[in-house]
C-alpha cells in the first residue's frame, strides 16, 4: 500500500506540474512569458534542447503562439520564444538587444577565437550604431561589433558585389568547362550535394578571398566541409576529447587561414589603390582594408585572432548559401517541367546559350556569354526570384538569439533586463499565413495554379508571384493567362519570411547569396541536363538553428553536357 501511495505521489507531481504549466501557458496574455507546458520543473525542456534537431524544431513549433511569448527552460538555459510577424518586426527593429553575449562564446567554440578577444566581444556593449549605445564606456578601438558593421558595409557595397558576381560567374563557367568527366553522354553520380558543394565552394572562395586562398590551401574544400559537418558539436562548446575529429577539423581550417594571411601579406602590392574594390592578394578590397580596423583594436588581434576572424568569414560565406543553392536545384529538378521553365526564363533574360565547336568539329560546350552576362537582370526575373524565396522558406531553420540590454515591453508583454530571446525562422515559415487556399473568384488574374490549394509544407514555385498592373513588371512566362503580368513580391512578408534574420544583424551577404543561388542553378541548367534518380531527401535537422539545413542522405543523379541547345 505504501509503495502504491509513493508511486501515486511520484506520478502526481509531474502531472500537477504539467497541468499547471499548461493552464498558465494557455491563459496568459501579457506580463512575463509563461513556460511552455512541461512535466518536471527543474528539467523542463532540457531533453529537446540537448537533443536539438527535429525534437527541438517540433517543440518550438508546437508551443509558439503568434503575438505572444513562451518560455523554454531547463538545465543551464532559459529562453523566451517570440512568434508572429508584427511581434518579431517590433522586437528586432529596436536597439534594445545585445548580440555579443551570445556570439562571444561562439567565436571561441566555432572559430577558435582566443580568450582575450572573446572577452572583449562579450564586454562590447556599445552596439552597432555610429554613436555608442547610451551608457557604454567601451573605447573606440574596442567597438568590435561596430567595426564588423563598417567592414560589412564595405564588403557588400554595390561596387564590391558588382565585382564579386562576375568573378563568381567566370569561376563557375571555368569549373564547368574544366569538368571533362561530364560529356555528351549521361554520367551517373551518387551525390548531388557533394557535386554542388565541390563546385560552389571554389567559386565563392575565389571571388571573395582571391586565388591565393586555394593556391596555398589546395585541400581546403574537403577540410572545410569536414569542419562544417562538425559545427553543431563545436558550437555547443563540448570538450575536444569527446570528439577529437571535430576539434582537429577546426584546427586544420584555422591553420589554413594563417597560411592564406601570410601569403596575402607577402604578396601585398602597395600600388593597389587604398580604395580599390579588388586586390588580388587579399581578394575583396574590403578584406585588405579591414586590417586597418583590426590594427586599431589596441593590440587585440594577434595572428590567432585574425585567423579566427578569417575563418568566421569563410564559414559565413559558404555554410548557408551552398546548401541553399543545392536545394534550389533540387526543387527545380523535382518539380515537373520547372527546369525547362527556368531555362526559358534564363534565355529570355540573357539570350540563348551558345555552342562551342572544337577544332575537331566536335560540339564541346554550351556557354552563356560570360563577358556580358547581366547578373542583375537575371536575378530580377520574377519566377527565378520566387523559386529562391520559396526554397529558403522551406530549407532554412535559423534561430536568432539575443539578450535584452534594456528592460522594455512589447505590447502587453514584458522583457526584463538580461532575458534571452529566440526567434525561429522555421516556426514562422510554416505558419498558416503561408497556406494558399484556392482562389476561385472570377478575376482574370487568377491562374489555374492559384485555384489550387498549396499548403505551407509544400514547395510551390509561384508562392511569391503576385499579379501586377505595371508594364515595368516582367511577365512570368508560361502557365499564366496571356497579357497578365506577374511580379515577385515580399510585400507584407516582413517578419514572416526570415531566412536572413531581421534588424541590425540581418545577413549582410543576402544580396550576394541571392545572386549565387539563382546564377548557379541557371548556369548549370543552361550547360547541363541533370536528372534526379531518386526522390529528393528530407531536410536534415542536425543543423537546426544554424541556417540552411542539409539533406538527409545522398541524392543520386545523372548529368550530361547539353549540346545543340540555343544560339549559333
Ligand atoms: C542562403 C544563404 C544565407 C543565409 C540563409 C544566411 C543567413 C544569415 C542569418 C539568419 C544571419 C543573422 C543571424 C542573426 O541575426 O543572429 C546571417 C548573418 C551573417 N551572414 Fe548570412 N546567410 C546567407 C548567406 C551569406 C553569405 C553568402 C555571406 C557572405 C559572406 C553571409 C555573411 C553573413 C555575415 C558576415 C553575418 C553576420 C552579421 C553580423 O555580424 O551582424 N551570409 N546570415
Amino acid at each position: 500500500m505504501a509503495v502504491l501511495a509513493a508511486l501515486l505521489l511520484v506520478a502526481l507531481v509531474p502531472l500537477t506540474t504539467y497541468v499547471f504549466s499548461l493552464l498558465r501557458y494557455k491563459s496568459k496574455t501579457g506580463g512575463t512569458a509563461p513556460s511552455a507546458p512541461h512535466w518536471i520543473a527543474l528539467i523542463a525542456h532540457t531533453a529537446a534542447f540537448v537533443k536539438g534537431d527535429e525534437a527541438l524544431a517540433r517543440v518550438l513549433r508546437q508551443s509558439a503562439i503568434p503575438g505572444a511569448m513562451v518560455r523554454f527552460h531547463g538545465l543551464g538555459f532559459n529562453f523566451v520564444l517570440l512568434s508572429g510577424a508584427d511581434f518579431i518586426r517590433k522586437a528586432l527593429s529596436t536597439h534594445n538587444f545585445d548580440w555579443n553575449k551570445v556570439t562571444a562564446p561562439l567565436f571561441a567554440h566555432m572559430f577558435a577565437g582566443p580568450p582575450h578577444v572573446v572577452d572583449a566581444i562579450a564586454r562590447d556593449d556599445s552596439g552597432v550604431g555610429r554613436k555608442p549605445y547610451p551608457g557604454s564606456s567601451v573605447p573606440p578601438g574596442r567597438r568590435l561589433l561596430r567595426n564588423q558593421i563598417v567592414f560589412f558595409a564595405d564588403a557588400f557595397s554595390r561596387a564590391s558585389i558588382d565585382g564579386m558576381v562576375p568573378r563568381f560567374v567566370s569561376s563557375l563557367q571555368a569549373w564547368c568547362e574544366k569538368n571533362t568527366a561530364i560529356g555528351a553522354n549521361w554520367v551517373e553520380m551518387d551525390d548531388l550535394y557533394g557535386f554542388v558543394r565541390e563546385m560552389l565552394f571554389a567559386c565563392g572562395v575565389e571571388s571573395f578571398f582571391g586565388p591565393g586562398m586555394l593556391e596555398v590551401n589546395p585541400g581546403l574544400a574537403a577540410a572545410f566541409w569536414a569542419y562544417d559537418d562538425n559545427m553543431p558539436f563545436l558550437a555547443a562548446g563540448m570538450p575536444g576529447w569527446m570528439k577529437p575529429r571535430a576539434a582537429r577539423s577546426r584546427t586544420v581550417c584555422h591553420e589554413a587561414m594563417k597560411r592564406w594571411r601570410a601569403h596575402a601579406v607577402e604578396h601585398t602590392d602597395p600600388k593597389v589603390p587604398e580604395d580599390a574594390a579588388w586586390d588580388s592578394a587579399w581578394g575583396l578590397g574590403a578584406i585588405r582594408r579591414r586590417n586597418k580596423l583590426l590594427d586599431e583594436a589596441e593590440g587585440l588581434f594577434d595572428e590567432n585572432a585574425r585567423a579566427a576572424m578569417d575563418l568566421a568569414l569563410l564559414w559565413t560565406l559558404a555554410t548557408n548559401v551552398i546548401p541553399a543553392s543545392y536545394w534550389y536545384l533540387v526543387e527545380v529538378l523535382a518539380h515537373s517541367g520547372l527546369a525547362d521553365r527556368v531555362r526559358r526564363e534564363t534565355d529570355k533574360e540573357l539570350g540563348p546559350t551558345t555552342t562551342t565547336i572544337s577544332s575537331k568539329g566536335v560540339q564541346e560546350n554550351a556557354f552563356l556569354p560570360a563577358s556580358n552576362l547581366d547578373a542583375r537582370k537575371l536575378t530580377a526575373n520574377p519566377l527565378l526570384q520566387s523559386i529562391y524565396a520559396e526554397t529558403l522558406r522551406l530549407h532554412v531553420a535559423t534561430l536568432l538569439i539575443r539578450t535584452v540590454k534594456k528592460a522594455h515591453s512589447l505590447g502587453a508583454w514584458n522583457l526584463p533586463h538580461d532575458e534571452s530571446i529566440l526567434v525561429s525562422s522555421h516556426v514562422e515559415h510554416f505558419g498558416e499565413q503561408w497556406d494558399h487556399q484556392p482562389d476561385n473568384d472570377s478575376d482574370s488574374s487568377n491562374t489555374h495554379d492559384q485555384q489550387e490549394h498549396h499548403p505551407a509544407t509544400q514547395f510551390w514555385p509561384e508562392r511569391f508571384l503576385v499579379p501586377s498592373s505595371s508594364s515595368a513588371d516582367e511577365d512570368h512566362g508560361d502557365e499564366k493567362p496571356p497579357g497578365v503580368k506577374f511580379k515577385f513580391s515580399l510585400s507584407g512578408r516582413q517578419g514572416q519570411w526570415l531566412p536572413f534574420g531581421l534588424g541590425e544583424h540581418m545577413c549582410p551577404g543576402r544580396h550576394f547569396a541571392k545572386q549565387e543561388m539563382i546564377l548557379s542553378a541557371s548556369i548549370l541548367l543552361a550547360l547541363f541536363d541533370v536528372e534526379l534518380r531518386a526522390p529528393p531527401p528530407a531536410n536534415d535537422f542536425a543543423r537546426y538553428g544554424f541556417g540552411t539545413l542539409g539533406p538527409k542522405g545522398k541524392l543520386p543523379f545523372r548529368v550530361r553536357r547539353r549540346v545543340g541547345c540555343g544560339g549559333q
